[in-house]
């Protein structure tokens, strides 16, 4: 833990259910390389959540005790003879001080992600968003961890050579230590196309009739198919082609167990009764943990052991020390436990205490000093109260969206070039990461809001009576930025179909859109029930991670099952998952899957994007026919000038760059960002006292 972290809350945590064959997984995110690696860089990519969340305690674990954590549940595993595989799926850059703050970005922190032994990594569309981060990730991440290193959809042009070549390992196959499983892993990125062009991302559909592929899955040597990827876990065309293409090769008795990532969310699908998907969340908040009772093998066959049924099982684990030291402690465990001796214990291991190692406590270590290097605990402003992300609707008064169009991008995003030109400023809302937390806002916390290098762009002199309809069309539909759902223009969502109002009632009917769409899993087990369940569904859809809109009252008929908690359960998830709230005819064990029992925060979908108008007088006499300049992040520069297209407006192929004057002594820039904007603001309403501390 970070000596400025907060110590974790002691809770009473739900036990992890062991079995035969165990998992842990990560999705946290890593940060940005925008340079390429010189000789100075360390060995290994980074990752950006390293120090843990140093204001929130359920979440303040750092690497080094994951580290640690790893270690111990290894020893477990090997102490009662079964099987530990420790997974990544991706998105490790963009979002933290640790290496975003860094000249090159990520150059502290390469070797404090990989030293955790990984058995299967891949990448996610993070590290392809810019040429330096794939290059990088495949110069020393891909050689670190060798085969383990697995991406079976996306090639690289190699920096080394410019040829075209497999950015990973195609697929592994490798026999557990203990239990002697054979598993045959691949990793698949979901069909990302906003990829620099130094990649190549192959989509799903023909990877899955490639003849390497259709090799690699053939023949009796495989007990269960590890699919990994940065790829939801559920609605993911992705992952359901390729258990079809298993299930057409094996039939229905072979096991297949997904470990996705990309939205966020803690969430667990039930495919059919051989094959499920884990989703572990964001931001090194959630370590997943996923056990098989069992795998049906050749020797258990001999042994008779196949014949009781697979089970599976989940939780997700809050990042802190609490969590993590009460899970590995010594105990009683199913499988023929045999505490070791101190003295067979390896050195690494034996100090005294039964949590940390000397290795993880050296990572800790070595997190601390890159942070006082890069001035982590620089602090800027002063937070006087929380702005959310998504606790709040993007409509309220506590939401950082709602600051930033009320306020910061009103105030800031204005050029000297264009003084007493009406604006307006659109931004994307995934261009903002995580909320502005009461308290503290510095060097780190600026990354971990908007971590993103983009820049302002600028259409000038659009008729208002075009900006009017693209307010309008942003407030009603919330935006045109889905890329991954293909959509992208704003010609198509101006059809007909979208439906008109507020802000509220897009939440209102994403909520009606969402609330029968059924997992198959569920929809086998709703033709027996009476669909009581139905109200939950809806959760499972990306727009709706965690938590639902939903009353008090619904919330205390969900949580007054009886279960052990603490007075006051700290702040986090109750995840909605296809186990919890019980199906009605499951058959798996039905439990809620967070470890921690938690206070609900609630989380709100966002629109897409938000419009602030600084100064045009809209609706006024002669509205209409003002020229406007339209200022947006170049990270959306193809959807703005397609939409302004689609509302009728002649526009150039590129838009130009927006100079600010952030009045920082640096005159009017081209390269000032969100992040730029977003910490000059809060620096000028709220500094900090005269000592410099909150
Ligand atoms: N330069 C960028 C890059 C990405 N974004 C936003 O991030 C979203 C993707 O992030 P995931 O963690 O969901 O993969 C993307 O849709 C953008 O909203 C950005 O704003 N600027």
């Amino acid at each position: 833990i970070q000596p400025s972290a907060p110590p974790a809350v002691p809770a009473n945590l739900r036990e992890l259910t062991w079995g035969k064959l165990n998992f842990l997984h990560t999705t946290c995110q890593r940060n940005d390389e925008t340079d390429l690696c010189t000789d100075g860089c360390m060995e290994q990519d980074t990752h950006g959540w390293h120090s843990g969340h140093l204001q929130e305690p359920q979440y303040s674990a750092d690497w080094g005790d994951y580290y640690s954590f790893t270690m111990r549940m290894r020893e477990l595993a090997d102490r009662q003879g079964v099987d530990l595989l420790v997974v990544d799926t991706g998105d490790r850059i963009e979002g933290s001080g640790l290496s975003d703050a860094s000249d090159p970005k990520g150059k502290y922190v390469r070797e404090i992600f990989s030293a955790v032994d990984m058995d299967v990594v891949t990448i996610g569309n993070h590290e392809l968003y810019k040429e330096a981060s794939s290059a990088n990730d495949y110069l020393f991440l891909r050689p670190h961890y060798a085969d383990h290193y697995v991406v079976s959809n996306v090639d690289i042009y190699s920096p080394l050579t410019n040829a075209l070549v497999p950015m990973g390992a195609r697929f592994r196959k490798f026999t557990t230590k203990n239990t002697k499983t054979r598993i045959t892993a691949f990793a698949f990125l979901f069909d990302f196309n906003l990829n620099a062009n130094n990649t190549v991302v192959h989509p799903v559909a023909n990877v899955v009739t490639e003849q390497w592929f259709l090799d690699a899955i053939l023949g009796d040597d495989t007990d269960l198919f590890l699919i990994i990827g940065h790829t939801p876990v559920r609605f993911s065309p992705e992952f359901l082609l390729i258990l079809e293409a298993i299930r057409k090769a094996h039939g229905a008795e072979m096991p297949v167990q997904f470990f996705g990532g990309h939205t966020h969310i803690r969430d667990f699908v039930v495919y059919d009764d051989l094959s499920t998907g884990l989703e572990s969340g964001r931001y090194c908040e959630t370590v997943g943990w996923l056990s098989i009772s069992h795998i049906p093998t050749a020797a258990a066959e001999d042994k008779g052991d196949n014949n009781t049924p697979v089970l599976f099982s989940r939780t997700y684990i809050d990042f802190n020390r609490f969590s993590f030291a009460h899970h590995s402690r010594p105990r009683s465990l199913p499988f023929s436990y045999q505490p070791r001796s101190p003295s067979t214990l390896s050195p690494d291991h034996d100090h005294g205490h039964h949590f940390d190692t000397r290795s993880g406590l050296h990572l800790s270590r070595t997190i601390t000093s890159h942070r006082h290097t890069l001035h982590l605990d620089r602090i800027y402003s002063c937070i006087p109260s929380s702005y959310y992300l998504s606790r709040v609707p993007a409509t309220s008064p506590t939401s950082i969206y709602s600051l930033l169009q009320t306020r910061i991008l009103p105030d800031l995003v204005r050029s000297p070039m264009r003084r007493g030109v009406p604006t307006v400023a659109l931004i994307n809302t995934g261009s903002i990461r995580f909320d502005l937390l009461k308290g503290r806002f510095g060097e780190d916390e600026r990354w971990n809001v908007s971590p993103f290098t983009s820049n302002w762009r600028v259409v000038e002199g659009v008729p208002g009576e075009i900006v009017e309809k693209l307010a309008s069309a942003v407030e009603r539909v919330g935006g045109p930025w889905v890329e991954e759902e293909g959509r992208g223009v704003l010609a198509r969502v101006l059809g007909p179909q979208i439906p008109l109002g507020p802000l509220e009632d897009y939440y209102e009917g994403l909520r009606r859109k969402h609330f029968g769409v059924q997992s198959k899993f569920k929809s086998k087990s709703k033709s027996k029930s009476n669909n009581h369940n139905n109200h939950n569904n809806y959760l499972h859809h990306p727009h709706f991670p965690q938590l639902p809109l939903k009353t008090p009252h619904q919330y205390h008929e969900i949580h007054s099952r009886p279960q052990t908690l603490t007075p006051i359960p700290p702040p986090g998830y109750i995840t909605h998952d296809d186990l919890y709230p019980c199906p009605p005819t499951a058959n798996q064990p039905c439990s809620p899957g967070d470890d921690t029992p938690h206070t609900p925060i609630l989380s709100y979908p966002l629109p897409h994007a938000i419009l602030a108008n600084h100064s045009f007088p809209s609706h006024s006499p002669g509205a209409s026919h003002t020229p406007v300049d339209v200022v947006f992040l170049d990270f959306i520069e193809s959807y703005v000038l397609a939409a302004l297209h689609a509302l009728g407006c002649t526009v150039p192929a590129v838009s130009k760059p927006y100079k600010i004057d952030l009045d920082d002594n640096k005159g009017a820039r081209e390269d000032v960002t969100l992040t730029d904007i977003i910490v000059e603001w809060v620096r000028r309403e709220w500094a900090p006292g005269p000592d410099g501390n909150c």
